[in-house]
């Protein structure tokens, strides 16, 4: 187990990590979320005795990683992929680390073919793409058989099967009773990797509990109830408030429902003779939860491009280039198309499902997702159709 107490980092003026305390238990895959900056690896790097904190202190199995008894056995980590000798081949950096903890030689052959890198395993590293460079540093956390393993960002440059042997590697360690903490910016495959969740921001604590509770206590679930025309929303509407729920107009012409569930409101309009054309449920994702939480808590936020200037204007009687249909407008990026042959109203997102040899969700949903209250405000507003491509041809003032 790993256990931060009161755990403080501060750089000069800068606190990156303030009053940390979380515990991350074995058997179990914990993810470690926060926005830029906010303080991850930092703490990554207290754990790993990489960096002292200013105050309290961060143990694993009760023992600063410092005072650990041969600590590469017992503890693995993943930090910064490209901390690595370029000349060297990955089988002889993993060789200098094995024999540096005293692993045998034939441990490291077995981890080069659990990453996969076997073929490739006499080839000078600095050769590596992205995403062999994190197959080795995953070997290199593996090499020592240990109960404890630190992941920052491990499916960073991963392809999409890359992606799906981290999960199930990730699944399985936890599954045989180590401690598996594991940082990611990719909340759609953290939903389906981990079970716990600590999440940061600022340097400090925002939450600690199971990914289920997470998205229970930050987003609502609701229902949406499509009617056929208005005068029968407007039945519903009272039917549904009167019978204690909240209810928004959707922009589609829907209605978004929370505080009654979905059989109820079924019972509602029934009783109220309206027709219901869609009764459906939207629950929220991981993504949405952890949005809504950390939004008072980004550092970094980006601004719209408004590419001022960079539009030549066209020298009189010149034709601009026509756009290619499916390419947008030559030399330039093509805005997302259209949607094809649309649904005239969003369907709700389903949770992730894990699917392949580790099949079980990760993340099932909350028992009844529509007791929670209507929030202030819409958690998301229904997505709207995507953007038609911009008229590139006009100045910019005129679109
Ligand atoms: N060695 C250092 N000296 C000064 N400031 C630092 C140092 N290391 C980190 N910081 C600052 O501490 C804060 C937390 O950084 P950290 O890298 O831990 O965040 P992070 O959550 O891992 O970010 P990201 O998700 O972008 O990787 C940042 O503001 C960063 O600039």
């Amino acid at each position: 187990m790993i256990e931060a107490v009161g755990l403080t980092k501060r750089y000069g003026a800068k606190t990156a990590v303030h009053n940390l305390s979380f515990q991350v238990r074995p058997g179990t895959v914990t993810g470690f979320l926060g926005p830029n900056g906010s303080g991850k690896s930092t703490t990554m790097r207290m754990i790993l005795g990489l960096d002292n904190p200013t105050s309290g202190h961060v143990t694993i199995g009760g023992h600063p990683y410092r005072k650990l008894p041969n600590a590469p056995r017992q503890v693995g980590a993943l930090l910064d992929a490209k901390a690595v000798h370029g000349g060297r081949s990955a089988r002889s950096h993993l060789l200098c680390l094995a024999q540096l903890s005293g692993i045998p030689e034939r441990r490291v052959d077995e981890v080069l073919g659990v990453v996969g890198l076997q073929d490739v395993a006499r080839k000078r590293s600095k050769g590596f793409s992205l995403g062999m460079g994190q197959r080795l540093g995953i070997a290199a956390a593996l090499l020592g058989d240990p109960q404890v393993l630190l992941f920052d960002e491990p499916v960073n440059g991963l392809d999409p099967e890359g992606i799906l042997w981290v999960r199930n590697l990730m699944k399985s360690l936890a599954a045989e009773g180590r401690t598996v903490f594991v940082s990611s910016h990719l909340m759609s495959e953290m939903a389906l990797t981990a079970e716990h969740l600590i999440v940061i921001g600022r340097g400090q604590l925002l939450a600690d509990m199971s990914v289920r509770d997470f998205i229970a206590a930050n987003s609502a679930d609701f229902a949406r109830a499509r009617t056929p025309d208005a005068e029968q929303r407007e039945k519903l509407t009272a039917a549904l408030t009167e019978a204690g729920g909240q209810v928004l107009p959707e922009p589609d012409g829907a209605l978004r429902v929370t505080g009654l569930p979905l059989p109820r409101i079924s019972d509602l309009a029934h009783e109220a003779d309206v027709r219901l054309w869609e009764l459906s449920p939207h629950q929220a994702s991981l993504e949405e939860a952890y949005m809504r939480m950390t939004q008072a808590a980004v550092d970094y936020r980006s601004t719209t491009d408004q590419r001022e200037g960079l539009m030549q204007p066209l020298p009189p009687g010149v034709q601009p280039p026509m756009p290619v249909p499916g390419q947008g407008q030559p030399g330039w990026y093509a805005p997302p198309p259209p949607q094809q042959g649309g649904q005239p109203f969003a369907m709700p997102q389903p949770m992730p499902q894990a699917t392949g040899p580790y099949g079980a969700p990760a993340a099932p949903s909350p028992g009844n997702p529509y007791a929670a209250p209507a929030p202030a405000e819409p958690a998301t507003p229904a997505p709207a159709p995507a953007p038609a491509p911009a008229d590139l041809t006009k100045p910019e003032d005129a679109r």
